[in-house]
């Protein structure tokens, strides 16, 4: 198997070709504060709606200058750059019978009022206007990357039986699913899984074809254009920057966005810049459900995986925990490619700089553990 996956054609991310990483290194840093970059925010501590848009207020001013952004060398324009974001939102939406993405405008439905001036829609298109339909007319906002005060705003606002824990963690219902549901996980079996991926007896991994995948994708897609909001958190996978992942989450809730936050690398308005294109995307239609009269489904829920796509697709289920353990999947099967070991583990580091790993089956305490001071 080639280091990087390229090798045999199959799959890559990305066409950079790698020896594997050099050991970690764990000594003691000047600061020992400072185990990594993370840009988290103090944790939200607000108690009431008031004090959570001063929070906002205060998010606003960024600590970071912005550099002006480059197309080849050439200044962009942040109006250009918005709009070039916005495009590659509605690309991502498209539907994939009728070529069109949604016409998608940032910011919240319920704000609009209080914003002067509202940035002009982006609709994706390919198709001549006479296939114009009511869906196509309509507009999807997008709620892109919000901050944890403006999700807790936007979850204890509309998403019921939110509420702020004394600890200042946001509590929420994930509906019927307080687990996740492993026997509704498919992958889609093609040449780019056929031989890399464990299947038949035994195996973990339920198979589904391209076909079906497809129509769960156009599912969940529709649903999500359908609504008037939806999330969409750009972020990373991957603390070192040679083996970064973008991923794009695309949600219908506030809380499945706060959680993908929380889990991955939040990039720095500068590297926001420079985002382009995802290497992966989430497509989370959270309650909508699959059709049982589609092949393969068994139940109302479905997560589907597509590597060769390089998409999830979710429906049937509010748990957040889905978004997580996909993109665990989809890491174990990239990083060994590229000779690096990946680990469903919690780490820390102790004061010497030693390290110690914490294994065990879901809700067996390797996170409280890990950062158990
Ligand atoms: N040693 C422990 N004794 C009792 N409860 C624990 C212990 N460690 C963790 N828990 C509880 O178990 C639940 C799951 O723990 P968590 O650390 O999230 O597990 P994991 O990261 O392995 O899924 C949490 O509610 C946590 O408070
Ligand atoms: C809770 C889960 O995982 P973890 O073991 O990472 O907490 C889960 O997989 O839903």
């Amino acid at each position: 198997m080639a280091s990087n996956g390229v090798g045999n054609g199959e799959f890559s991310f990305d066409n950079k070709r790698r020896t594997g990483l050099p050991k970690i290194q764990t000594q003691k840093t000047e600061d020992e504060n400072v185990v990594c970059h993370d840009d988290s925010a103090t944790p939200v501590k607000a108690q009431t709606l008031e004090e959570l848009h001063s929070l906002q207020k205060k998010k606003s001013a960024p600590t970071t200058p912005i550099k002006s952004p480059h197309v080849f060398g050439v200044a962009v324009s942040e109006e250009e750059r918005q709009k070039q974001q916005l495009q590659s939102i509605s690309a991502s939406l498209a539907s994939l019978t009728r070529e069109t993405g949604p016409k998608v405008v940032k910011g919240d439905p319920a704000r609009q009022a209080e914003t002067p001036k509202v940035q002009r829609p982006v609709h994706h298109h390919h198709t001549p206007a006479l296939n114009i339909s009511d869906s196509g007319l309509k507009f999807t906002h997008i709620l892109y990357n919000l901050s944890p005060a403006e999700l807790y705003e936007q979850a204890i606002k509309y998403e019921k039986g939110s509420f702020i824990t004394s600890s200042g963690a946001l509590a929420t219902l994930s509906g019927a699913k307080t687990g996740r549901s492993p026997r509704d996980k498919r992958v889609v079996r093609d040449e780019t899984t056929e031989d890399d991926l464990w299947w038949g007896k035994g195996s973990p991994n339920i198979e589904m074809d391209e076909q079906t995948f497809l129509i769960n994708r156009e599912r969940a897609v529709d649903y999500l254009c359908s609504l008037e909001k939806v999330f969409v958190n750009d972020q990373f996978l991957n603390w070192d920057p040679n083996n970064r992942i973008k991923v794009r989450i695309v949600s219908a809730r506030a809380y499945h966005s706060l959680f993908m936050h929380n889990m991955c690398i939040r990039p720095t308005p500068e590297e926001l810049e420079d985002f382009g294109t995802p290497d992966f995307t989430i497509y989370n239609a959270g309650q909508f459900p699959c059709n049982r009269y589609t092949h393969y489904m068994t139940s109302s829920t479905s997560i589907d995986i597509n590597l060769a796509r390089r998409e999830m697709v979710i429906l049937g289920t509010q748990y957040a925990g889905e978004m997580k353990k996909g993109l665990f999947g989809v890491m174990h099967y990239l990083m060994p490619k590229r000779q690096i070991l990946s680990l469903h583990s919690g780490c820390n580091m102790g004061k010497e700089g030693d390290v110690a790993l914490f294994f065990g089956l879901s809700g067996t305490g390797k996170t409280t553990l890990s950062t158990d001071h």
